[in-house]
């Protein structure tokens, strides 16, 4: 087939978003090689072993090596022989000590990409970045790779979610595609054929829009936690149960259900930094005003984790300091090994600076959250970190932890108290097994 048929892809940065693509876009069909400066993680990809926790990507990773059409490698000369398309994916984390984007990486990549480029070549970033990014490196890539304008950059943001990464990679909403020119456009169909092919429809743009979408979709859905959780909030003032208005929000479908659900608040590596991102470069091109509800959203946000805290104080008779804590959940959300901003660790490690002995369990995320935090306790199960606690805590709603049963958790703890974190369990069964049940927001 001709290149411009099924284009060669290569794509940087092999994290939770690019070995999802790479691997994906194997499985579809097309040859793919992943790069990284990483060596332990090409090394690791490379024989065949995720470097992150994913449902299904271990499979397909096997199914992709061993089609011999995915290879992985930290050379970016190798990179630029061998692809037609170059889907940039690395990080862009939150910048210490700002709330702007750390684009640091997304430049890296294009640097040291753009002066190998000698034939006609698409580099598509899809990492999220602040609008103005595609603009600034279109000059980077004209001015670095020897093909000039034959050289072209698109935007082609990713929605994934961690822990369905694999099925919304292959069956997205939407595809968004910022390009300059109609070839850049038919670049990115060909990329995507049989993406487009399962039905994915796309919404073609220019660089800035592009860039738009991605954090407009991420601050919308942040401000739809935030408006529930504030109305927790209030809830709590007056006694009214949140869950039951949710519930009730849910069923006029101009509202909908779905990031409504009311509790500890969002985490991860994306809608706290991307909200964050969003107002600072809002503010810095002068229109700061259009984003600033995205502040309150954030501080909305933060003050779920304080009030937490709060509540295990609560249960506690505000003793604190020696009580024995076991700590449900790591990650930031089910289904995930991910560890940043976890509201769940935050609150674990408030509760340990104030003295109190807690003990962390996640199905997943163990490995990670021992390393970044070593001075918190872990154990194997949720009944084992639960041994002799004072209070349980559910911080990240992981089907194994609904299905604990109270009566067995109740024989191994020494006070049948719980904070329902996630409002899953459910409080009548809890209670008629004799626990202090406690959810934000609900009497
Ligand atoms: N995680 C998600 O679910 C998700 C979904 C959609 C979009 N995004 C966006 O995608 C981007 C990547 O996020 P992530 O979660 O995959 O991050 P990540 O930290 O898991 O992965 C980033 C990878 O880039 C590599 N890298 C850094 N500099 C490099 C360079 N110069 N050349 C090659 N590789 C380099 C790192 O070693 C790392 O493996 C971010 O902009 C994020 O906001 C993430
Ligand atoms: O009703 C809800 C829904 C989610 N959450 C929390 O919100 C956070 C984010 O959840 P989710 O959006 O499912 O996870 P991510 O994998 O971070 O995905 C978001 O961030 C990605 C990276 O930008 C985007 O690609 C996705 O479209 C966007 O949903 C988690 O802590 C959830 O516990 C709630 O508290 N209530």
């Amino acid at each position: 087939m001709s290149p411009i048929d099924s284009p060669r892809l290569t794509v940087i940065g092999t994290g939770y978003l690019g070995a999802t693509h790479a691997i994906c876009m194997a499985v579809l069909g097309y040859d793919v090689l992943g790069v990284d400066v990483d060596e332990e993680k090409i090394a690791k990809l490379q024989s065949g072993e995720t470097p992150i926790f994913e449902p299904g990507l271990p499979e397909l990773l096997t199914k992709a090596l061993e089609s011999g059409r995915l290879r992985f490698t930290t050379s970016y000369t190798e990179a630029a022989r061998f692809g037609d398309v170059h889907f940039i994916c690395v990080g862009t984390p939150q910048q210490a000590g700002s709330d702007a984007a750390d684009v640091s990486y997304v430049d890296a990549a294009v640097r040291s990409l753009a002066p190998h480029l000698d034939r006609r070549a698409l580099v598509v970033g899809r990492s999220t970045v602040p609008v103005g990014t595609a603009e600034r490196l279109t000059g980077v890539l004209r001015e670095l790779a020897p093909a000039g304008s034959g050289v072209e950059l698109a935007w082609n943001p990713e929605f994934l979610r961690e822990g369905f990464a694999v099925d919304d990679t292959l069956h997205p909403d939407r595809l968004v595609f910022g390009v300059q020119s109609d070839w850049a456009e038919e670049r990115l169909r060909a990329a995507f054929r049989p993406v487009l092919e399962y039905g994915a429809p796309v919404v073609r743009t220019d660089l800035a829009t592009a860039e738009l979408v991605k954090v407009a979709a991420n601050s919308f859905l942040a401000t739809k936690i935030s408006y529930i959780n504030a109305m927790a909030e209030v809830c709590e003032a007056v006694g009214a149960d949140v869950k039951d208005l949710a519930d009730a929000l849910a069923l006029d479908d101009r509202i909908g259900g779905r990031f409504l659900k009311p509790g500890l608040g969002f985490g991860g590596g994306c809608l706290p930094k991307d909200i964050r991102a969003f107002a600072h470069r809002a503010e810095e091109i002068g229109v700061g005003q259009a984003t600033s509800f995205l502040r309150e959203v954030d501080k909305i946000n933060q003050r779920r984790r304080a009030r937490t805290v709060d509540l295990v104080g609560e249960l506690l008779g505000g003793r604190i300091a020696g009580a024995r804590v076991a700590a449900w959940g790591a990650a930031f959300k089910p289904n995930s090994d991910d560890i940043r901003d976890a509201p769940a660790l935050e609150v674990a490690r408030t509760l340990h600076g104030l003295g109190a002995d807690v003990r962390v369990y996640d199905p997943a995320a163990l490995g990670n959250a021992r390393r970044a935090f070593p001075e918190l306790s872990y154990g194997d199960s949720a009944l084992d970190v639960a041994r002799g606690a004072d209070v349980v805590v559910l911080l990240t709603e992981w089907t194994e932890f609904r299905e604990v049963d109270p009566e067995a958790l109740g024989a191994v703890v020494d006070h049948r108290r719980i904070v329902d974190g996630r409002h899953v369990l459910n409080a009548g069964r809890w209670r008629a097994a004799d626990w202090e049940y406690r959810a934000l927001g609900r009497p």
